[in-house]
């Protein structure tokens, strides 16, 4: 609104019919260049405010918004970049005490590793040929399948079958070959030997333990439970069995699938590992190292959990050919 066209306007009148003390008005005795000035002070100290407010509003709103971002995540360990060995000690929840201990193998040292030169690439290239091979013969209606090679159990529809139940019945012995299983064996061992050296254990006394699967995750909506891979959980509290658990990735986040990261959930700032193929990600698995996985936004991502018990009860066989 333009200066001139303000003074054409009278402003709100008292009961004499004289306007209200804040509205700048033409006096008697001034000259027309006083008032002018005056009403273009008024005028620009109201545009003046107007901005402050609505710069210091959008101020505020992009702090909160920038706030939810920072606090939102961190990088543990990027996809394009190779690390030897990334350890970080987390202490180890109050949850250890209600578990019953077993000497040599109980965390009494908490964290996370990341590790890139454990398994080879070509290690990693053969163990998804096995995972698409085997995943191809079930696949949930959702966006997560799992394949696990020591029960058999495949993710199908809406539920699971057996797959060696499947294979048994066909009398159809080739899907997965003894080679297969014995880099499988060979894979695992390697990473229960990391795990057991970072942190202080005796690997013979740590076991395999179930659930350990290969996974498939993709865009496609969830349909149930088994789906819904996004939650953020406690692998002891989620499987009970898990002391220690251990993540290969078979995929590259940004590269094979974008969203999918795998998230560590803290107070201060939420933390990622971004999947590499071949990458070995391994933490103890107490509320300490709460975590989830982001939802995959395009593409098709492969993992292998492997996860290790200390309690002998729950130790399962290595997978062998089933006869
Ligand atoms: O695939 C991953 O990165 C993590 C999967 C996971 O949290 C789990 O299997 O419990
Ligand atoms: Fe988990």
């Amino acid at each position: 609104m333009s200066v001139r066209s303000r003074r054409g306007k009278r402003g709100p009148q008292d009961k004499n019919g004289a306007p209200e003390k804040s509205e700048p008005v033409l006096q008697k005795g001034h000259s027309h260049e006083k008032d002018l000035q005056r009403v273009q002070e008024v005028t620009t100290k109201r545009i003046l405010l107007r901005v402050t407010f609505i710069v210091l509003t959008l101020g505020i709103v992009a702090l909160l918004s920038g706030r939810g971002d920072q606090s939102g995540l961190t990088t543990f360990v990027k996809q394009d970049e190779t690390v030897q060995k990334r350890i970080l000690d987390v202490p180890c929840s109050k949850d250890y005490k209600k578990y019953e201990h077993f000497e040599g193998c109980t965390p009494r040292r908490c964290g996370r590793g990341v590790m890139d030169g454990l398994v080879t690439q070509n290690e990693a290239a053969q163990l998804l040929r096995i995972a698409k091979r085997g995943l191809a013969l079930g696949g949930s209606n959702g966006g997560a399948s799992i394949l696990d090679l020591h029960s058999g159990a495949l993710s199908k529809g809406d539920s699971f079958i057996n797959l060696y139940q499947m294979m048994k019945s066909n009398k159809d012995r080739s899907v997965f070959s003894e080679d297969d299983f014995s880099l499988y064996r060979r894979v695992k061992n390697r990473i229960r030997s990391a795990i057991a050296e970072e942190f202080g254990i005796q690997q013979d006394r740590l076991h395999l333990t179930h659930p350990t699967f290969f996974s498939r995750m993709t865009t496609r909506a969830a349909k149930t439970v088994h789906d819904e891979y996004w939650h953020p959980h406690i692998d002891k509290e989620t499987y009970g069995s898990f002391d220690y658990t251990s993540l290969l990735y078979l995929t590259d986040y940004s590269r094979d699938f974008t969203g999918g990261r795998f998230v560590f959930v803290d107070k201060e700032a939420n933390s990622t590992v971004e999947p590499r193929t071949g990458r070995v990600s391994f933490f103890t698995s107490g509320s300490e190292n709460l975590h989830f996985v982001e939802k995959v936004a395009s593409g098709t991502r492969f993992a292998i959990t492997v996860s290790f018990s200390c309690d002998p009860k729950h130790a399962i066989a290595d997978p062998h050919l089933k006869s």
